[in-house]
């Protein structure tokens, strides 16, 4: 069975003693860090670092020929993008200190724990990966770059945002540290989820598991899985979400709703990578990288004392937002078009024909529920359709008499109240006028639409659009 290298980049040992380079090699395996190259010799550094994708070299200092410090400079000119950190046999300060100044990422000592030393390249694996996102993602906006389109084929935008958001999840795609995908119900954060996955070219399934409405002990034990017998109704052994998910990706959906007592021990997954099933005293090791949504605003749970800091932080490090369906209308006719195509060949109708108001009507709608609701209005309208012109009834009748969006912004912040900042008021008729003007432009000149804009009916506006004798 072949097993997926992390990092993405080698990790190069460069030590002369056969026995450090090989106990070394197997505690990096046993803390997950299994792509390793080894070097006994410091003559074949130079040749090693030209011929392998190495990102970080752990580099002893006193070896024949070629010593540390000598590599550290050769390193430093010719690989400025790898990261080099001293591990040496030699506890002194002037020594570390050069090194520093030459450019070494960390300096250890032999003889210090090895779980420091561990956690040192752990902290490097991490910085050198967000230093080649960045490099990627400057690539990718530079060039305005999309490398693997046919990963997006299932989310229908013409917007320039969500093009962006794409190049950003090209870049960070192959990392294995944690993403957060936010955005508003239904704006298409699991088909964002979904991409990820398939560009991540891990070989595990992609394993969903919605944790709101999860207790505690339901969240561990749909995780973590349990042993036979470790509580009550364990009848069996069963592997949790994360065995199951292997080296693929672990979604976590509406994670804004996991209780406090749960959000420790999703920090203490990430932190350790590793998980007790319940009921045993023996971690297990996970290999799947997490992905986890929610339509909450993680910063105000957070301020609110209800999501754990530290989690928000070691969350938000690679962070996706999708906007809304409002903040980016020019979607709206392409979607309509995709699912009327898709709803007429499930209900085995012919594609109906789209009249011109409805792209009006629609782009003066505020979406709370997002594509989702765009969705669910386009089906309903095409199971009711006869043949012809698609009736906009359907639409009409979804959208009712809902406020635009203005409106609502209004009641949040009075000074965004058109008339608040004007020392004199418009008279009554004169303000009357201007409203009704204004609704007939965005509405194109629409009479039924711009009614539906003022709240009022359609012979009550054209009453006012006669001209007076
Ligand atoms: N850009 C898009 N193109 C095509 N379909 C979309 C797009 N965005 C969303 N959808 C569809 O809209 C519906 C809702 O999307 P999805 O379930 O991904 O939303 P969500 O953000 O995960 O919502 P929630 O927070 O409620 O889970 C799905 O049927 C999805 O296929």
């Amino acid at each position: 069975m072949s097993v997926t290298l992390y990092p993405s980049f080698s990790i190069l040992l460069v030590d002369d003693e056969p026995d450090w380079l090989y106990s070394m090699g197997i505690s990096l395996e046993r803390a997950g860090i299994n792509n390793i190259l080894t070097c006994s010799d410091s003559r074949a550094v130079m040749k090693m670092l030209a011929d392998n994708p190495v990102g970080i070299v752990l580099l002893d200092l006193t070896m024949p020929h070629l010593s540390g410090q000598e590599l550290l400079g050769m390193i430093a000119e010719e690989h400025p993008g790898v990261t080099v950190i001293i591990v040496s046999g030699l506890n002194q300060l002037e020594t570390a200190v050069a090194c520093m100044r030459g450019g070494a990422f960390d300096y250890y000592v032999k003889t210090s724990e090895e779980e420091r030393i561990i956690k040192g390249v752990k902290r490097a694996v991490r910085e050198q990966e967000l230093q080649r996102e960045n490099r990627e993602l400057r690539t990718r906006f530079l060039y305005d770059r999309l490398e693997h389109p046919e990963a997006f084929s299932n989310i229908i935008t013409g917007d320039k945002g969500m093009r962006s958001i794409f190049q950003y999840i090209e870049a960070v795609a192959v990392s294995s540290q944690p993403i957060l995908v936010t955005g508003e119900s239904g704006v298409g954060k699991e088909l964002v989820v979904a991409a990820l996955h398939k560009l991540s070219r891990r070989k595990g399934e992609l394993v969903a598991v919605n944790v709101a409405g999860l207790d505690d002990t339901m969240v561990a034990d749909t995780l973590f899985g349990h042993l036979k017998g470790s509580y009550t109704s364990a009848g069996e052994a069963r592997g949790g979400m994360i065995e199951q998910a292997g080296e693929g990706t672990l979604f976590l959906d509406e994670i804004g709703d996991l209780s406090l007592a749960s959000q420790v021990k999703l920090l203490r997954l990430l932190q350790e990578g590793e998980y007790y099933p319940i009921g045993s005293d023996r971690p297990r090791r996970m290999r799947a990288r997490v992905v986890v949504a929610t339509h909450q605003e993680l910063a105000d749970r957070q301020a609110a004392g209800q999501f754990r800091k530290d989690l928000f932080y070691r969350l938000r490090a690679h962070h996706l937002h999708i906007p809304p369906l409002r903040k980016r209308k020019g979607d709206i006719p392409l979607l309509v078009d995709h699912f009327l195509e898709e709803a007429s060949r499930e209900f085995g109708k012919k594609k109906a024909t789209v009249p011109k108001e409805l792209a009006i009507l629609l782009s003066t709608y505020d979406f709370p529920g997002n594509v989702r609701e765009l969705k669910a209005m386009v089906y309903d309208a095409v199971s009711f359709h006869q043949g012809g012109v698609l009736s906009m009834e359907a639409f009409i009748r979804a959208i009712g008499g809902r406020p635009a969006e203005a409106l609502v912004e209004r009641d949040a912040d009075p000074s965004s109240n058109p008339f608040f900042a004007m020392e004199r008021l418009p008279g009554f008729s004169d303000a009357i006028e201007l409203l009704v003007s204004e609704a007939i432009r965005r509405a194109e000149g629409n009479q039924s639409i711009a009614a539906r804009l003022l709240g009022v009916s359609q012979s009550a506006l054209s009453k006012r659009l006669k001209p007076k004798s």
